[in-house]
């Protein structure tokens, strides 16, 4: 019985979370996140994505979803998940330590007008903001997943969606459901025709 008591607080804290993310604010933030992901994919760019543990999860499920299918059938979409590469991962951290692990692949792989989405639930995962800051560099547009305060992402991105919480775990919760509906906007736009 102790267990489910954690266990009824745990989703009371899910719950709460995901209501923030009706809030209007967070509504606006979310729309213009997807319109950015659309322009890019319309403009022949692709979207670049990286985070660390479960971000790293997340980055790879949400572009898994654009190359491949989300829920409605449409042509695949380019998106790249910069942690799954072990040799790439291995080769750089070893080489040029582990905060380089993004960035440098964002200097090889990126071009101007690729989107890049950082996911970092404190926002402050130094190999995270160094991908990010190595894109902005070179002419990409940002988004970034973090939670409550934003952290030093929120300084270098166009869009943070910072979830309102600082439970690690809720905020990836989040992360996931913002995932999904970002590709719900995109496939309403791609399934239905469009180029
Ligand atoms: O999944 C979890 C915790 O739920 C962990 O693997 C977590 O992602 C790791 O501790 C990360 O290193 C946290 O980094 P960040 O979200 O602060 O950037
Ligand atoms: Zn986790």
């Amino acid at each position: 019985m102790e267990n489910h008591q954690h266990m009824k607080a745990e989703i009371q804290e899910h719950l709460e979370a995901a209501a923030t993310l009706k809030d209007p604010e967070f509504l606006n933030k979310l729309e213009k996140a997807a319109e950015l992901i659309i322009e890019t994919i319309k403009n022949g760019k692709k979207l670049l994505l990286f985070g660390n543990g479960g971000s790293a999860s997340d980055a790879q499920h949400i572009a898994a979803e654009f190359t491949g299918r989300y829920v409605k059938e449409r042509r695949g979409l380019p998106a790249i998940a910069l942690t799954t590469d072990t040799s790439a991962l291995t080769a750089i951290g070893n080489d040029y330590g582990f905060p380089a692990v993004f960035s440098r692949q964002v200097e090889a792989l990126a071009q101007p007008g690729d989107l890049v989405i950082g996911i970092s639930t404190s926002g402050n995962s130094e190999n995270v903001v160094s991908g990010l800051l190595e894109a902005k560099n070179r002419g990409c547009r940002l988004i970034g997943l973090s939670g409550a305060n934003g952290g030093m992402i929120s300084v270098v991105c166009d869009i943070t969606l910072n979830v309102n919480s600082d439970i690690t775990a809720r905020v990836q919760e989040m992360h996931i459901l913002i995932g999904h509906l970002l590709c719900s906007a995109v496939d309403r736009i791609f399934a239905s025709g469009e180029k």
